[in-house]
């Protein structure tokens, strides 16, 4: 298990709002935009911060027994056909993130398809074909677990030496939703129908039933969500362990972390489980439709950037939020002191 992860550092916060309260601007008026710039200011370790050039978006993909069991409103096959339009660069998350210059990587770590014909570094980090049906049996081995964080970790760690100012987490997968709710409800210790959402748009009947396979996982992992790595085997999946890795691994190298939807927040819940402090270096991108996410969400202190009611994944709303955080950046580093505009203008 990690140790506590270190927060951003403190004094450059604090010089970061000082900075804040003394801009050209009355005080408060920049409202979240300015809190966003403190944040970014304090993990880069510098004030005003650095323009955000480079910012790395990884999705991480893999398929769900669940998904076979009646949770979603999709096939498994759209997986594999997903992974390759992100190769193709002609997903939703691949047009926003073209147009916010954005570098894009896919890896599957348990998609249950070959890929044929995929480039092999797509597959370079693969776990497994498909994880264990939550409900009825584990998600993974335990060591599948140990393989798959270390995946992410040095997923994260490739990315770093790339030069990624901020990291994004994506996920592709269909039936993920039903691991990742309850991935919330063991480290909330909530039950199944506070957590459970409607996914790719599942009617009442079939919300119903998901519900049911969630409840079913939680009592069948029973005192092993206690703890993160254990309910990590329990009722994740490999694609998800990675997220966790990835997560971690970026909060340890102090490398801040722009999250995305219900796949990504879960995974910044257990993350925090496991190295309590790492969601300091998390900042929430956007607020999703899923239940689950918005509880993790509180739960982690997150305040996320935009709320547009998408439930689409692949990390779509953390890149959608990106010029939100490069406009915080701009503001921090090119608005005028007030002090130095009148020299005897009251303090902020
Ligand atoms: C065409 C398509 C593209 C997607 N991109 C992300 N998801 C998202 O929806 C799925 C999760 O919802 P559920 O748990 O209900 O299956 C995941 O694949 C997630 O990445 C997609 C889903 C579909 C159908
Ligand atoms: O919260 C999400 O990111 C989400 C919701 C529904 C389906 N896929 C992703």
């Amino acid at each position: 298990m990690s140790t506590v992860v270190a927060p951003p550092s403190p004094a450059v916060r604090a010089a970061a709002a000082e900075r804040l309260a003394g801009l050209a601007t009355p005080a408060g008026a920049l409202g979240r935009l300015g809190e966003l710039g403190v944040w970014l200011a304090a993990a880069q370790g510098q004030c005003p911060p650095a323009p955000l050039d480079n910012v790395r978006l990884v999705i991480f993909a893999g398929d769900h027994g669940v998904a076979r069991h009646g949770v979603s409103a999709y096939p498994p096959a759209i997986t594999p056909a997903m992974v390759r339009t992100f190769v193709l660069g002609k997903a939703g998350v691949s047009a926003l993130a073209a147009a916010h210059g954005i570098h894009v990587r896919v890896l599957d770590l348990g998609v249950d398809d070959d890929l044929e014909g995929v480039p092999a570094d797509v597959q370079a980090h693969k776990v497994r074909r498909s994880s264990g049906a939550i409900h009825l049996e584990d998600a993974l081995t335990a060591e599948e677990t140990t393989q798959a964080l270390a995946a992410g970790r040095a997923v994260a760690r490739e990315e770093i030496a790339a030069g990624a100012q901020l990291l994004l987490s994506g996920d592709m997968g269909i039936g993920n939703t039903t691991p990742a709710a309850a991935l919330v409800a063991a480290a909330l210790g909530v039950p199944a129908e506070e957590v459970t959402g409607r996914g790719t748009g599942i009617d009442d009947k079939v919300l119903n039933h998901k519900q049911a396979v969630v409840q079913q996982a939680l009592l069948r992992a029973g005192d092993r969500l206690d703890d993160p790595i254990e309910t990590l085997a329990a009722v994740s999946s490999a694609d998800l362990a990675a997220t966790v890795g990835f997560l971690l691994e970026a909060a340890e190298s102090g490398v801040p972390v722009l999250l995305d939807g219900l796949m990504s927040v879960a995974c910044a819940l257990t993350a925090d489980r496991i190295a309590p402090g790492a969601a300091a270096w998390f900042a929430g991108g956007h607020r999703s439709t899923e239940p689950a996410q918005a509880l993790a969400l509180e739960k982690l202190g997150l305040e996320p950037v935009l709320d547009l009611g998408l439930r689409l994944g692949e990390g779509s709303g953390a890149v959608a939020a990106v010029p939100l955080l490069r406009s915080a950046v701009a503001l921090l580093r090119d608005v005028a002191l007030l002090a130095d505009l009148i020299p005897d203008a009251p303090d902020a």
